[in-house]
């Protein structure tokens, strides 16, 4: 028994003498010698201390390799701290968020917060080092973020797997809520510099539609609403049956029936980035998937007009004559002018690829879009179930779809007029942008009730040009069995537009 505590005193002893024998060396050694000696004695005393030390640090650096991309785990950290950080921290910074007003706090350097998993307690610092060289005079000196986690090394196994895991998933969830929104698009004609890593440009998305404000059939708009959620909560699901994470849809209609509105109300809903691809501004196929590994998950790849994009099917030219409305004609051919199809070499079995092959996978929880007024023109093979999985037709509007309309623009849930608005709808077809337009207020005199008369004669003047149309078509009907000949659909059509 009385060697225990002689020998714990002779241990402390020696330890002491040790200390401060180390500690007299470590002094004269900062006095007298140069810098390299003292590096490596400083490297050596990190690596005693560290072995006796029962903490372990592990570091998350800003950079890693690559100087350009900031590193994934950094800035989940960042986020997940400047989140959990800022209520017990007792120096934070205020720094503009990216693209938007609002003041972020995070951790300030060097400060130290503290987090509690499942019990156990860890120390998180933010911290940089100043790199001494500079690769040119002129330029500043690098600063090296990183944040370093401590914590007891009984520990280990909980803190490394499941805190750090826990740690990167909230991160990711606050960043993507805090995020501002993109709008992106691989800008035609725009020419990148060779630093630039990037092939879309962007802008912040801030469109204000949603299924609230949308013009449609409550029940289909339910219907697309349930699918569009059930979707984005489904990862396990996808995952169980091996399919990539990510779901085709067609919208078609005439124009003015809302399907560019019906992408902003989806990426509004989902909280989704919206990538506007021009397909005609897009070289060949290896731009076009190097233009898909770039779009980030959550997000909404849109290509409008597919019919107009590329000559897909070959049709586009022999369909387009007599029987396009003339107005309509013209439109297309504006936008055919203004995509420089010609130089595309995109093909059809690029585009296929493109939307399933295997890239397609990569970055998960995303949609693919199409929009069309000809759906009739589109090759089937691209628009297939599994490939565009929701065909989703955008119509003329109904009285249900003209009463949102109406809660909308004039606050109106019923009116005496609404019965007469009601009967000409059922007459004739109007779309949901002439709706609109009808019962946008023209000046600030306009009450509700003029823009519901507005309406009125707009609905009268087309069922006026519609019963003229029909019965010019008449005539010529009956002319051409008058005079025996026989004539083709597009004799007939020439014939009316006389
Ligand atoms: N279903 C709708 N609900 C609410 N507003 C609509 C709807 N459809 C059209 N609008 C209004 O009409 C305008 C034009 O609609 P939008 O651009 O979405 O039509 P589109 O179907 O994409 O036409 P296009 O085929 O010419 O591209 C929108 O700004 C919107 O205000
Ligand atoms: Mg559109």
């Amino acid at each position: 028994m009385e060697m225990v505590p002689s020998t714990m005193t002779e241990m402390w002893t020696t330890m002491g003498s040790t200390i401060a024998s180390f500690m007299f060396i470590w002094a004269i050694i900062r006095q007298y010698c140069p810098y390299e000696l003292r590096r490596y004695f400083e490297k050596y005393t990190h690596t005693i201390m560290t072995y006796f030390s029962p903490y372990i640090k592990i570091s998350i650096h800003e950079f890693t390799g690559d100087r350009l991309k900031r590193s994934e785990a950094y800035v989940a950290v960042e986020a997940y701290l400047s989140a959990n950080s800022s209520k017990t921290a007792k120096r934070l910074k205020a720094e503009m968020g990216k693209d938007s007003n609002n003041l972020v706090l995070s951790m300030d350097e060097y400060e130290k917060v503290t987090d509690e998993f499942r019990g156990a307690k860890v120390w998180w610092v933010a911290s940089k080092v100043v790199s001494a060289t500079r690769p040119m005079a002129y330029y500043p000196e690098q600063e090296k973020r990183y944040y370093r986690l401590t914590f007891h090394k009984r520990y280990r196994e909980m803190i490394t797997g499941a805190y750090l895991e826990h740690v990167v998933r909230e991160g990711k969830e606050i960043k993507v809520r805090n995020r501002q929104r993109k709008l992106y698009t691989n800008s035609p004609g725009y020419k990148w510099p060779s630093y630039k890593q990037t092939m879309w440009s962007h802008i912040v998305f801030e469109h204000p539609a949603t299924f609230g404000t949308m013009a449609l059939e409550p029940d289909k708009k339910k219907e697309i609403i349930e699918d569009l959620v059930t979707f984005s909560e489904s990862k396990e699901f996808y995952a169980t049956i091996g399919k990539a994470w990510k779901r085709g849809y067609l919208l078609y209609g005439p124009p003015g029936t809302g399907k560019s509105t019906m992408i902003a109300a989806m990426a509004n809903l989902l909280n989704y980035d919206v990538y506007d691809l021009e397909l005609t501004a897009v070289k060949d196929n290896t731009e076009l998937r190097k233009l898909l590994i770039e779009t980030t998950s959550k997000s909404i790849i849109v290509i409008e007009d597919i019919d107009c994009s590329l000559d897909l099917t070959g049709q586009r030219k022999k369909k387009g004559g007599k029987a396009m409305a003339d107005d309509e004609k013209e439109r297309k051919e504006v936008k055919e002018d203004s995509g420089n199809s010609g130089n595309s070499k995109v093909t059809l079995s690029g585009l296929l690829n493109f939307i399933d092959g295997l890239w397609s996978a990569c970055g998960g929880e995303r949609l693919i879009v199409f929009t069309t007024n000809y759906v009739e023109k589109l090759d089937p093979a691209l628009i297939r179930r599994g490939r565009m999985d929701k065909h989703i037709e955008l119509s003329y509007c109904g009285f249900e779809g003209f009463k949102v309309l109406a809660k909308n623009y004039l606050n109106l849930e019923t009116h005496p007029l609404f019965d007469a608005i009601d009967g000409l709808m059922k007459e004739v077809k109007i779309t949901p942008a002439d709706v609109a337009e009808n019962l946008m207020p023209k000046s600030p005199l306009d009450d509700a009730e003029k823009c519901l008369w507005s309406l009125i004669q707009a609905l009268e003047e087309a069922k006026e040009e519609a019963e003229a149309e029909a019965a010019t078509a008449k005539k010529v009907v009956e002319q051409g069995q008058d005079g025996g000949g026989v004539c083709s659909e597009n004799c007939m059509a020439e014939k009316a537009s006389e």
